[in-house]
C-alpha cells in the first residue's frame, strides 16, 4: 500500500516543470522534500491534487493500486488524499464549520447523515489540541486569517478529514515558534502505520518536530537525491552547493 510516483512529466502553460518524478511512498512513512526556490514542489503536489493549471504529459501516479490521474479532484479527496496548500484559499460567505461539514457529509456513504453533535464535539476538540480559539468556527474559510492562522486551519481541515496521504507544502512558513510545535504535534498525533506524508519544506525546524523517515531533494522538476535524517543537516549546512557539480 504504497503513493507510487513514476517518471512523471508535467507542463504548465506550455512549459515543462516536472521532469520525470519517481518517487514511492509506502504507508505509515513521512518523506520530506526540499529543494531550491522554483524546483517544481509545488506543482507536483497540484499535480497530485489534479490542479486544473497542470497538464501531465506522461508518466503514472497511482495511490494504493489506484490511477490517481484518472480521477477528478473530488474523487481524489474521496479516495484519502489531502493538500494543505502553500498559499491557502480563501472561500468567502462559507463559515469554517459549515466547509467542515460539507466535506466530511461528502464522504460518507450516500444516505448516511452526519451526526451534527459527534461533529462538534471532535471538531472542538481538535480545535483545542491546535490551540484555535471557537470563534473560528463561524468565520468564513481563511478569509481575513493572518498567515499563521491560515495554516493551523489547514491542519484543522487535515485532522477532521483524516486523510490517508497527506501532502503539506511549507505548512511551516508564517508559524510562529509555538504554533510551529502545535501544529507539527497535531500531524504527530496523526502518524499511524495507515497514513502517509509528504511534507514539503525549507527548514529543518519543521522536520526538527516532524521526524521524516526519507528525505529527497527536487532540484529542477527531478529528484536528484534522497536519503536519511541526515541529509537535511547536510543541507542546512551547505546549502544546494552540490546540485552545481551535477549541473551539465
Ligand atoms: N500557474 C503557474 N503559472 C506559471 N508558472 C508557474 C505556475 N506554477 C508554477 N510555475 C513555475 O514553475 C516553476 C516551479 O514552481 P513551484 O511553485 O512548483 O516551485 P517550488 O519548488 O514549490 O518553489 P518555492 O520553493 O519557491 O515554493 C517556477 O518557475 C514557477 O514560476
Amino acid at each position: 500500500m504504497s503513493l507510487i510516483i513514476q517518471d512523471l512529466h508535467a507542463n504548465v502553460h506550455g512549459t515543462e516543470i516536472l521532469k520525470g518524478i519517481n518517487l514511492e511512498i509506502p504507508k505509515g512513512e513521512i518523506h520530506a522534500i526540499m529543494g531550491p526556490n522554483g524546483s517544481g514542489k509545488s506543482t507536483l503536489s497540484k499535480v497530485l491534487c489534479g490542479h486544473e493549471d497542470y497538464e501531465v504529459t506522461g508518466g503514472s501516479a497511482t495511490m494504493d493500486g489506484h490511477d490517481l490521474l484518472s480521477m477528478s479532484v473530488d474523487e481524489r479527496s474521496r479516495a484519502g488524499l489531502f493538500l494543505a496548500f502553500q498559499y491557502p484559499v480563501e472561500v468567502p460567505g462559507v463559515t469554517n464549520a459549515n466547509f467542515l461539514r460539507a466535506a466530511m457529509q461528502a464522504r460518507m456513504p450516500e444516505g448516511e447523515e452526519l451526526d451534527a453533535v459527534a461533529f462538534y464535539k471532535t471538531l472542538y476538540a481538535k480545535m483545542d489540541k491546535l490551540g484555535m480559539a471557537r470563534k473560528f468556527t463561524s468565520r468564513a474559510v481563511n478569509e481575513g486569517f493572518s498567515g499563521g492562522e491560515k495554516k493551523r486551519n489547514d491542519i484543522l481541515q487535515m485532522m477532521m478529514l483524516e486523510p490517508t496521504y497527506a501532502i503539506l507544502d511549507e505548512t511551516d512558513s508564517g508559524l510562529d515558534i509555538d504554533a510551529l510545535r502545535i501544529v507539527s504535534e497535531g500531524v504527530n498525533s496523526m502518524r499511524s502505520p495507515m497514513r502517509s506524508f509528504l511534507v514539503i519544506t525549507h527548514y529543518k525546524r519543521l522536520l526538527e518536530y516532524i521526524k521524516p523517515d526519507v528525505v529527497h531533494v527536487l532540484s529542477d522538476g527531478k529528484i536528484v537525491r534522497t536519503g536519511g535524517y541526515e541529509l537535511v543537516d547536510e543541507l542546512e549546512e551547505h546549502g544546494y552547493e552540490f546540485l552545481k557539480n551535477t549541473e551539465q
